[in-house]
């Protein structure tokens, strides 16, 4: 092909991408979407979202005062739509739970979930098998007690890495990013229950970095789920249903699942509790009158409230995520009044319901007393105001598994060591650098 047809062969895809796009565009907006900002052409809202800093949760909470608690942003032809009100999000994820449990199949997870295999990006029968399988499986009481030990080993470690922090430490305290430590020992932890077994230090350490370099992938964003035109960037690939790719792409969905945000939510907890030494000493003092000097095992937990209060006030104050995963229709329904077409990404709001002054009072205000006067399950069985794994047929498979780690964890951590928030220190993504001085336990 000469220069000449190829600039014609170009623009000539290029102008049709654009009309495809338009049209596409056009044919949504006949619908009675929910309402939202009105979109600029071809980019739709994205110029916003970037004066958000990107973040669609920010976005639609600015919104949110103008729209109300059902709007729609455009990311290029595709309507977003955000449910930030609990009523409307308990009438899509339960009463038409069946209805709204697709996902949308967006190119910039392609490659790395070997095309949408992966639960958290599929649909239909396959993923209610994946999802069967995680659930009685993988996670199952059985299972769980199991593998309890390896847990108690994660828990021994990462006291003892902190310990020998602060032995190495000329004043005996430990300058340590916890987020980090807490990775490494509950990747161990979770490669222990993908594979069955323990498998030797090396070869573990090479799987949690490869993983990790996965995670970052994943939120690869991509433009040509948004602007027709950029696909003809992307290259077309057949994946086949289940083979050594697809095994791998779903190891490494369900560590980054497991570890990633129970790394953080034990990083941001250790954070709140620096930052309210009241909370800190309460959590002490109900460690010690009721396990003593012994450390905490997770058979104690039922008999330790606040910390269970303390652990739900941090997954209200701070969720690892501000909205659920995208959420799409099977076919065009109806939410609120509105139409919500199958071509939409449906977001709901986790942040908005956890900081809806009307049912918190002083919603930004770390404060775990709320959870002892009212013990909200943690998967909306009581309210939908409170909902930090989501709830219905794609809420978290391993809420379960994470309270139990997350609750073990703190409170090995505030048991053994006096904790301090490194001045100014800011979370680097992985963890945030805090100061830890061993108690004479
Ligand atoms: C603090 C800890 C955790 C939090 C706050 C959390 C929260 C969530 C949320 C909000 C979703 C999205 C649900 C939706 O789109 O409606 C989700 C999905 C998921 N989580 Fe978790 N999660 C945590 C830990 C875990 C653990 C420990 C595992 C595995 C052992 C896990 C495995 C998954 C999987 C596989 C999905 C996708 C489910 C699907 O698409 O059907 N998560 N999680």
């Amino acid at each position: 092909m000469n220069f000449f047809s190829l600039v014609i062969t170009t623009l000539t895809v290029l102008v049709a991408s654009i009309l495809f796009d338009w049209w596409y565009f056009l044919k949504l907006r006949t619908k009675r979407l929910p309402p939202g900002p009105t979109p600029w052409p071809i980019v739709g809202t994205i110029p916003d979202l970037v004066k958000h800093g990107g973040t669609v949760g920010k976005l639609s909470q600015s919104l949110q005062a103008k729209y109300g608690k059902i709007l729609t942003v455009w990311l290029g032809k595709k309507p977003m739509i955000f449910v930030n009100d609990p009523e409307l999000a308990y009438d899509a994820l339960v009463k038409q739970g069946a209805y709204f449990s697709n996902r949308v199949k967006l190119s910039s997870f392609r490659d790395i979930t070997c095309g949408w295999r992966v639960l958290s990006t599929g649909e239909g029968p396959w993923t209610v098998a994946l999802r069967k399988n995680i659930i009685t499986h993988m996670l199952g009481p059985a299972r769980l007690k199991a593998f309890k030990p390896l847990r108690d080993r994660a828990y021994e470690d990462i006291v003892n890495e902190v310990k020998s922090l602060a032995a190495a430490a000329e004043d005996g305290v430990a300058q340590v990013n916890l987020g980090a430590v807490v990775y490494g020992r509950v990747s161990r932890f979770v490669l222990g229950l993908t594979f069955g077994v323990e498998l030797e230090e090396n070869l573990m350490q090479e799987i949690i970095e490869l993983s990790r370099e996965r995670f970052l992938l994943a939120f690869k964003f991509s433009l040509g789920d948004y602007v027709s035109f950029m696909r003809i960037f992307e290259l077309a690939k057949e994946f086949p249903d289940l083979n050594d790719s697809v095994l791998t792409s779903l190891c490494a969905e369900f560590l980054n699942a497991a570890v990633h945000s129970t790394s953080l939510t034990i990083d941001s907890t250790m954070t709140l509790v620096c930052e309210h030494p009241e909370v800190n000493e309460k959590l002490y003092r109900e460690i010690e009158a009721v396990v003593g000097k012994r450390a905490v095992d997770e058979s104690d937990l039922p008999q330790l409230p606040y910390l269970s209060a303390v652990i739900k006030e941090s997954l209200r104050v701070k969720s690892p995520g501000p909205t659920t995963l995208t959420h799409a229709t099977s076919e065009l329904r109806k939410l609120g009044g509105y139409d919500i077409p199958t071509d939409a990404m449906v977001l709901f709001g986790l942040e908005s319901f956890h900081y809806d002054p009307a049912h918190w009072p002083e919603p930004s205000v770390f404060n775990p007393e709320r959870f002892l006067e009212n013990d909200l399950d943690v998967l909306g069985k009581q309210t939908f105001n409170y909902l930090p794994f989501s709830a219905g047929r794609r809420a978290c498979p391993g809420s379960q598994l994470a309270m139990l780690e997350l609750s073990a964890a703190v409170a090995r951590l505030v048991q053994n060591f006096e904790w301090q928030k490194v001045p100014n220190a800011k979370n680097t993504g992985i963890g945030t650098e805090f100061r830890a001085r061993p108690r004479s336990v």
